[in-house]
């Protein structure tokens, strides 16, 4: 990746070549027909409308999670003042050519022929030796908003962890590695500038993530959108406060398909700049994750073969949006289709 493939976008008028998008009859939902699930994690029927957002779009939003909301605003503002600095201060925090963490444009670039509205910031543990090269006097208000938010993240995953499978019939004791400390996680900060030609842009290209669930929080602008097969394209609207949650490849894998990993995507627009936090949470690292044996039987044998959170996250940067298929051991039966073999939805 070389630095000319970081353009200050806050700057620019006018839509670069390098990020204009064919976008070809994207298809979009019947407006408000399937909208995605707004779900009170105190109802006491939680669990099963999980089960059901699951298994129908694999995308939700929360709300009475637990979170404070203060704390929601505080890390929307770290993430803001983060990318509100001058780009020669934030490439002293760039990631390294086959780096995860730090400062760069997104990772699926490589994937696509033009490059994305938008740039990010990814944190793996501690955030402290990015934050002392951004920041080299005063990083520690930034560091300790992050190591909160990891940790409040990281008790809401395990809650909605405890959900997910719960609604399969799972227990903690089928799954005893999901109730142990040391799952992994990242943090993923993005940033997608007010776009002179939107219509033309994409801000994340569509994608799943390769995770157990992620958490996303998004500010007040519109740009998240899901896709259902049948449905197409549909946008998750920002909630004040609540949490966007997504079932990852992981966790598809792990109920044996029952749960659809959600494809996604990111669209900008031409007078708000919008911001979001993805906490992407997995398995700890040398767990394989594997087809829950409660979940098969002789009729529904393991479509997935094991796998490590590290072992799948190469091969999504091998294959992209094709890594589920290459851990499938069989081909779908009486007609089952795995949801997540996008291979006919345009990526973009
Ligand atoms: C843990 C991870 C998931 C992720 C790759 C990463 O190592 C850190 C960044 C994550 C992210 C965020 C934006 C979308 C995504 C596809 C990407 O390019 O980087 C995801 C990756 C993923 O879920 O595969
Ligand atoms: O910004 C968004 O709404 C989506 C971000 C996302 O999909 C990600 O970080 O993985
Ligand atoms: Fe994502």
């Amino acid at each position: 990746m070389t630095n000319q493939n970081y353009l200050d976008l806050n700057s620019m008028e006018e839509l670069p070549e390098s990020h204009a998008w064919d976008h070809e009859s994207p298809s979009y939902g019947p407006l408000g027909s399937d909208p995605v699930a707004v779900i009170n994690l105190n109802d006491p029927n939680a669990m099963k409308l999980v089960g059901h957002a699951c298994k129908t779009w694999g995308v939700f939003q929360v709300t009475n999670h637990g979170v404070p909301t203060n704390l929601l605003e505080e890390m929307e503002g770290a993430g803001r003042e983060l990318f509100a600095l001058p780009i020669q201060q934030k490439l002293q925090a760039a990631r390294a050519p086959n780096g995860v963490s730090g400062y760069g444009v997104a990772r699926i670039s490589s994937f696509f022929p033009k490059l994305m509205w938008s740039e990010g910031f990814t944190i793996l543990g501690s955030p402290y030796e990015h934050a002392r090269k951004l920041w080299p006097n005063r990083h520690s208000k930034f560091c300790d908003v992050i190591e909160e938010y990891n940790k409040e993240m990281n008790k809401l995953a395990q809650r909605l962890m405890l959900l997910m499978l719960g609604s399969l019939g799972v227990t903690m004791d089928d799954v005893k590695w999901a109730s142990l400390q040391g799952s992994s996680a990242a943090l993923q900060l993005n940033s997608y500038p007010a776009c002179p030609d939107p219509d033309r842009a994409m801000g994340l290209a569509a994608h799943t993530d390769s995770t157990l669930l992620t958490i996303l929080h998004q500010n007040n602008t519109s740009g998240l959108q899901a896709h259902k097969e049948g449905t197409g394209w549909v946008t998750v609207p920002p909630i004040h406060h609540a949490l966007v949650v997504n079932v990852g490849d992981l966790l598809h894998i792990l109920s044996n398909g029952l749960y659809t990993s959600v494809l996604h995507r990111a669209m900008v627009n031409r007078t708000q700049h919008r911001f979001s936090v993805a906490f992407l949470y997995g398995p700890p690292s040398n767990i394989q994750i594997s087809p829950l044996s409660k979940l098969t039987d002789k009729g529904h044998p393991p479509l997935y073969r094991p796998v490590t959170w590290s072992e799948y996250l190469g091969a999504k940067a091998k294959h992209f949006n094709k890594a589920l298929s290459s851990v499938r051991l069989c081909a779908p039966i009486n007609g089952f289709v795995d949801a997540t073999d996008h291979n006919s939805v345009q990526v973009g």
